[in-house]
């Protein structure tokens, strides 16, 4: 059963168009990251799932219960960390904490929790003088609360500094190992790379590509980036580069000595190969992955001149 099924689902304010049609499943257990630029409905989906707002039209499921019949269910079984800061300035990180535990019927210890996301040295301070991150982590540990079966986490690195970020990233990884689902909402690429099993990406409230990290990378083509640093070129030579069947572009970027970059998806050896043969001598070359933000940026805005598929 997959923990969260989203079929055909539309969602209108006014005139404002944020989801058409959209589809997808999150399987159980797995660590799913939503991405999408600003504006895209990452979180118009997110509140929709938790029947904070309610749909146009379609379907949606929940750990297999309907969303909007089984909102109270839900809840109880699934940790959020919601976009924005939502923490009460006279409350300290103990008693934001022992509010959460309570009303889940939960027994966790408030300072075990603290630990776990830093924050312990603050346990009796009040929260309205937090820093971002501090308010950040204390929402996360409050989203941590009785063993959740499903993680539903807001753009968590808001408001982290790097080292935050990663223990973010350790914190899902460990509660996915536990056994919880993990569906994260993210416009920065980089952050879901290292942890999700598959990525979803959503560009103006459409599903435009669900797949493993890899098989993204795969799908918008653009393998590996070449750069050679030669003696000499001709037209003949960056032409017979072209025509290679690997090489999907090239260019010369001109330069004393001159530098030809190419997009090549498979080996990379018949691009030196080719030039070797013309006696064009290699000073030098390197290879650079299309990063994932590469891939995001191609998917999202076609910049990169991938087109999405
Ligand atoms: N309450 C609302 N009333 C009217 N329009 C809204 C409302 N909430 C969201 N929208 C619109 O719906 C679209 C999707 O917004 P949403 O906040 O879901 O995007 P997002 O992907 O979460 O963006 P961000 O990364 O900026 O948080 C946007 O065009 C937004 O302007």
């Amino acid at each position: 059963m997959p923990a969260i099924t989203v079929d055909s689902l539309t969602k209108s304010y006014g005139q404002e168009l944020a989801l058409e049609e959209l589809s997808f499943e999150v399987e159980d257990g797995e660590v799913f990251g939503f991405l999408g630029p600003n504006g895209a409905g990452k979180s118009t989906t997110i509140n929709l799932l938790l029947d904070f707002i309610r749909p146009t039209s379609g379907r949606i499921e929940v750990l297999g219960l309907d969303a909007q019949a089984h909102s109270r269910d839900i809840r109880s079984r699934t940790g959020v960390l919601p976009e924005g800061v939502e923490t009460y300035e006279r409350l300290t990180a103990r008693q934001h904490l022992e509010f959460a535990i309570d009303s889940k019927g939960a027994d966790d210890d408030p300072e075990a929790l603290l630990e776990r996301v830093d924050l312990a040295d603050a346990i009796d301070k009040k929260a309205g003088g937090y820093s971002k991150g501090m308010a950040q982590r204390l929402m996360l540990a409050m989203a941590l609360v009785g063993e959740p079966d499903l993680l539903i986490l807001d753009e968590p690195s808001t408001g982290l500094d790097p080292n935050g970020a990663r223990e973010m990233r350790e914190i899902v990884r460990e509660e996915n190992e536990r056994g919880a689902t993990v569906f994260f909402s993210s416009h920065i690429m980089e952050q879901v790379e290292a942890v999700c099993d598959r990525v979803g990406i959503l560009r103006d409230g459409e599903m435009v590509a669900v797949d493993t990290v890899e098989g993204l990378r795969e799908s918008a083509g653009s393998g590996t980036t070449l750069r050679v640093t030669v003696d000499r070129i001709d037209d003949a030579a960056m032409q017979a580069v072209r025509s290679l069947a690997d090489v999907t572009e090239a260019r010369l970027e001109g330069g004393d000595p001159p530098v030809i970059t190419a997009q090549v998806d498979g080996s990379k050896t018949a691009v030196l190969g080719e030039l070797e043969d013309r006696d064009i001598e290699i000073q030098d070359f390197s290879t650079r992955e299309a990063s994932l933000e590469d891939v995001f940026q191609s998917y999202t805005t076609g910049e990169t001149g991938v087109e999405a598929r």
